[in-house]
């Protein structure tokens, strides 16, 4: 899969990691992020790196930043994109398999290169269990970002 990568200063320091991690895994990097310490915005870097994935550049997006808490707040305001927070094996295939996630954040501040690694790998290989539920789950996901845009438009 071709994978956006998104990082704030914060995540700097894991960001190469998790880049060899993908590339090793056998994915094509879409680097959005930042090479450096120098403060950065984390909401700038989600909409770069999510816009990928919404304009069919990217298939998903991985972002890294201090808690993976700011990233995963932003990522979720953007149209289309379902990001999960990525701090355990668990979380991270299941928001693939029930809610369709496109889009994972970690915090390099909580978790080390190891537990990346097998996260990022469990979201990776993580394919959507289309049944009824998840389905009509997801669909519900969508009338929000509607409702909500709908409501902002009209000045609800
Ligand atoms: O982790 C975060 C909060 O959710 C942010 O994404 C930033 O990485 C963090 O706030 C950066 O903090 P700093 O003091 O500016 O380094």
């Amino acid at each position: 899969m071709r994978i956006a990568l998104g990082n704030d200063h914060a995540g700097y320091p894991l960001k190469r990691h998790v880049a060899e991690v993908l590339r090793r895994l056998g994915h094509e990097v879409v680097d959005r992020g930042t090479d450096s310490d120098e403060p950065v915005d984390f909401p700038d870097i989600t909409f770069a790196t999510c816009d990928a994935v919404r304009k069919g550049e990217a298939d998903r997006a991985v972002l890294v930043c201090g808690t993976g808490v700011g990233a995963v707040m932003a990522a979720n305001k953007i149209a289309g994109i379902r990001c999960a927070l990525g701090h355990d094996v668990y979380s991270a295939h299941q928001s693939v398999e029930h809610d369709d996630a496109n889009a994972i954040a970690m915090g390099a501040w909580l978790i080390g290169p190891a537990t990346a690694a097998e996260v990022l790998e469990s979201f990776l290989n993580a394919r959507f269990d289309d049944d009824d539920d998840t389905v009509r789950r997801v669909a519900k996901l969508r009338e929000l970002e509607l409702r909500t845009a709908r409501e902002l438009t009209e000045g609800g």
